[in-house]
C-alpha cells in the first residue's frame, strides 16, 4: 500500500481514501489505509474479526473521526466531517444491524427515507416489489423477520439516492434467498452510477458482486486486487483461516450474528 505522503489526490475519483488511520488509545484499528472507488464500481473489503473493517467504514462515513489521513469525496476533503454533512454530499451507509423505525409500517419507513432525502430521493418501487416488501407494506417494521428488516433498511438507504454506498455486512443474519436480494439491490444501484463498498464475511456474495477486493488484517491492508486472485493467496488464507491450504469456502465467523 502506498503511504499517504507519497500519494497525491487524483481528480474525478468518487471516493478516495489516502493514508487513513484510526486509533482507540493503544488500539490501532485502521492503519494507513488507501483506496479509491469510482462511479458504478463495487469494491469488497474482507478480513478476519477485529481486522478494522467496521472502523474503516465508521471513519469514512463520519461516524468516527479519523486519527489521520484523507477522505476525498469528488476531490473535496471531508475527513472528520459529521455523518449528516457527508450524507448531504451523497455518501450513505448501512449498519450490521437492521436500521429501521420499528414502530411504524414498512410504507411509513420508506416514506420517511424519501422525506429525509428530499429532491435526491430515487424511485424504489421496483426494489419494494422485487424484495417482497410490497406484501408486508402495512406491517409494522419491528414485526418483520430480521432479514426483511435488514432489507427494508437497505432499500431505505438506497431511496436516499446516494452516489456512494458503504455496506457493513449486508448479508449477516440473512437467509440464503435473502442474500440474493442483496445482489439484486447492489447491481441495480451500481447501474445508476452509485459506487458501492461492501464489508462482508460471505465469500460467495463477495465473489458474485465484487470484481476487486481489499483484505484487511490488524488494521492494515494485507492484499488488494482481482477477487479470485487475492482469495487464492496463501497469506490471505493464512490471515483468514489460520491455514495456507487452498479452500473454496471461507469461514463466516459472523454467520447468524445480528450485531457487532
Ligand atoms: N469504539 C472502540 N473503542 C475501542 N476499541 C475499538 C472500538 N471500535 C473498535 N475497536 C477495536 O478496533 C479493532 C477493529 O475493530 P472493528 O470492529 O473495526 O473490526 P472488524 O474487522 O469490523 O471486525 P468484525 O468482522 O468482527 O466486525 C478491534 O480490536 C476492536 O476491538
Amino acid at each position: 500500500m502506498t503511504h499517504a505522503s507519497a500519494v497525491q489526490p487524483s481528480q474525478h475519483k468518487t471516493l478516495e481514501i489516502i493514508g487513513l488511520s484510526k486509533s482507540f488509545g493503544g488500539v490501532h484499528a485502521v492503519r494507513d489505509v488507501s483506496l479509491t472507488l469510482e462511479k458504478g464500481q463495487v469494491l469488497g473489503v474482507i478480513g478476519p474479526n477485529g481486522a478494522g473493517k467496521t472502523s474503516l467504514v465508521n471513519t469514512i462515513s463520519g461516524r468516527q473521526r479519523p486519527t489521520s489521513g484523507s477522505v476525498l469525496l469528488d476531490g473535496r476533503e471531508v475527513a472528520g466531517k459529521p455523518a449528516y454533512t457527508l450524507n448531504r454530499r451523497g455518501l450513505a451507509r448501512s449498519y450490521q444491524q437492521a436500521n429501521v423505525f420499528a414502530e411504524v409500517t414498512v410504507q411509513e419507513n420508506i416514506a420517511r427515507a424519501g422525506e429525509f432525502a428530499g429532491k435526491r430521493a430515487i424511485d424504489v418501487d421496483e426494489f419494494v416489489q422485487s424484495t417482497g416488501l410490497d406484501t408486508v407494506w402495512s406491517t409494522r417494521a419491528g414485526a418483520l423477520p430480521y432479514g426483511q428488516q435488514k432489507i427494508l433498511g437497505l432499500v431505505m438507504t438506497i431511496h436516499t439516492g446516494p452516489s456512494i454506498l458503504l455496506l457493513d455486512e449486508p448479508a449477516a443474519g440473512l437467509e440464503m434467498s435473502e442474500r440474493f436480494r442483496i445482489d439484486h439491490l447492489v447491481k441495480e444501484t451500481t447501474k445508476r452510477g452509485c459506487a458501492v463498498l461492501i464489508v462482508e464475511h460471505d465469500m460467495d456474495l463477495i465473489r458474485r458482486l465484487c470484481p476487486n477486493i481489499l483484505v484487511m488484517d490488524s488494521g492494515a491492508v494485507l492484499a488488494e486486487g482481482i477477487t479470485n486472485e487475492v482469495l487464492a493467496r496463501p497469506d490471505v488464507l493464512e490471515a483468514y483461516l489460520g491455514t495456507s491450504s487452498p479452500s473454496t469456502h471461507m469461514a463466516d465467523p459472523a454467520e447468524g450474528a445480528t450485531d457487532d
